[in-house]
């Protein structure tokens, strides 16, 4: 990636239980994207299935073959990077979480299953965790991932900028009526790690559960760069990594942490 990035987050609405007819929607957005100038795309939480848990295993991704053909074929036709959100990911008989993630050469160049389940909607009934962190290179920039819930445990977030992260990506199913947490915890989180924080929020609504959308990018200084509302669209914005360092040079709290002071457990 060149220092200045233009992300375009996908903030759609989720047909419930039916990956075909999300995939083609996705393929279109992602055209869509790619018109208005996006280097990097990214797409919301369980965007192949919505939240349908009861059926999970039967219309899950297989080793996410369905999520990587389509993905690859569309970073290169369209020449652009894409956090691909994430996918029902069925693998050994078991359903994941997973995101993928994607450069303009249609390579995978990241992989993170969700490792933080959510019980409030009962995915730790029906989903598996992972078990390791989402930290990797896109065009040689340390960027890192989470998924959803996964926002309100501060160590993670840590743990990926310490690995170097300069932008962490939060695909999510985040429904009301918790928008001020979603809201102050990634600002928190940009913050906290001076580092970008780039969301992909669902909108609409599957059963009684409504979600907001308010994706947004939030830049290392807490700025809000663009923030959705709770319509589907497609939300733009240009992020310039050189920030990044010169934020931690001017503020250096990775130097003055005490790591030797904090609990261990
Ligand atoms: N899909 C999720 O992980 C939802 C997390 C959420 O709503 C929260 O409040 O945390």
């Amino acid at each position: 990636m060149t220092q200045q990035v233009r992300l375009a987050l996908l903030q759609m609405d989720i047909a419930f239980g039916q990956p075909e007819v999300n995939r083609a929607k996705v393929r279109e957005l992602i055209a869509e994207a790619a018109a208005g100038g996006a280097d990097l795309v990214v797409l919301p939480e369980l965007w192949n299935t919505g939240y349908s848990l009861t059926n999970i295993a039967e219309i899950a991704d297989h080793d996410g073959q369905e999520t990587i053909a389509l993905m690859s074929e569309l970073s290169r036709l369209h020449n652009l990077n894409i956090h691909a959100g994430s996918v029902a990911n069925l693998v050994d008989g078991k359903v994941y979480n997973s995101t993928f993630v994607f450069n303009s050469q249609g390579e995978v160049v990241g992989r993170y299953s969700k490792m933080h389940l959510f019980r409030l909607m009962d995915e730790e009934k029906y989903l598996e965790s992972g078990n390791e962190i989402g930290l990797f290179e896109l065009d040689g920039v340390p960027v890192g991932t989470m998924i959803c819930y996964d926002l309100r445990f501060p160590e993670l977030t840590r743990s990926l900028s310490l690995g170097g992260a300069q932008i962490v990506f939060l695909p999510a199913e985040w429904p009301h009526p918790r928008l001020n947490h979603w809201r102050h915890l990634q600002i928190a989180r940009a913050i906290e790690n001076q580092m970008f924080m780039v969301s992909a929020n669902r909108v609409g609504v599957a059963g009684e559960t409504a979600f907001f959308g308010h994706s947004m990018v939030v830049d290392p200084w807490g700025e809000i760069l663009v923030e959705g509302d709770e319509s589907e669209q497609i939300l733009y914005a240009t992020v310039d990594l050189g920030i990044v360092p010169e934020i931690r040079s001017r503020i250096p709290i990775f130097e003055d942490r005490r790591p030797d002071l904090y609990t261990k457990k």
